[in-house]
């Protein structure tokens, strides 16, 4: 398989995230009331814990969603719908994840509720079409490294990066 053209790195702290995240509930609190949050696994699951927090809202489902084999994306598989909700159309729901990236995955998901309100914290150009509420815009080329995936470590002097 080819190598995926991921040329920078934009490494996201716990804090950032945590204040990106209530950026958005920021955006979002005029456009409700809302009758909840349906989460997209994983990664939108912790956005849309601090967005029900700001927000108020403890009806929260979840479509299980897998798309990615880390940098590698294979078809968006859906493991499982929205089910104890009742979403309906998706009318007066949100719709959370952390990215969109190529939009495959919000496209698989929009075309289960037409009508849900699409929000992210993060959005590259290609999904950003697919997504009503975003708070950052990052190239599509960059690889944005959420905290709950990397660890403290060594990093390389930018003069030694550029040697190699
Ligand atoms: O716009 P796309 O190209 O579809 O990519 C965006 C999706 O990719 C990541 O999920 P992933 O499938 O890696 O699963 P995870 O959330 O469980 O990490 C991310 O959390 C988004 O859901
Ligand atoms: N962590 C992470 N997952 C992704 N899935 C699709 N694009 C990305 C990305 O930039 N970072
Ligand atoms: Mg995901």
């Amino acid at each position: 398989m080819a190598e995926a053209p991921f040329n920078k790195h934009f490494p996201v702290s716990w804090e950032e995230l945590h204040r990106n995240a209530k950026a958005l509930a920021w955006r979002l609190i005029d456009r409700g009331p809302w009758k909840g949050i349906i989460a997209i696994t994983r990664g939108g699951m912790v956005p849309a814990a601090i967005i029900a927090r700001e927000l108020e809202i403890r009806m929260i489902d979840t479509v299980c969603v897998s798309s990615y084999d880390h940098q590698q994306q294979r078809n968006a598989t859906v493991l499982k719908g929205v089910e104890g909700a009742n979403a309906g159309d998706g009318e007066g729901w949100l719709i959370i994840d952390d990215l969109v990236d190529t939009g495959k995955t919000a496209e698989v998901v929009r075309k289960m509720l037409p009508k849900a309100h699409f929000a992210t914290v993060y959005a590259k150009p290609a999904g950003r079409p697919l997504v009503d509420t975003f708070i950052t815009e990052v190239s599509q080329d960059t690889w944005i490294h959420f905290p709950w995936d990397i660890e403290l470590q060594f990093s390389q002097p930018i003069a030694k990066l550029r040697q190699s």
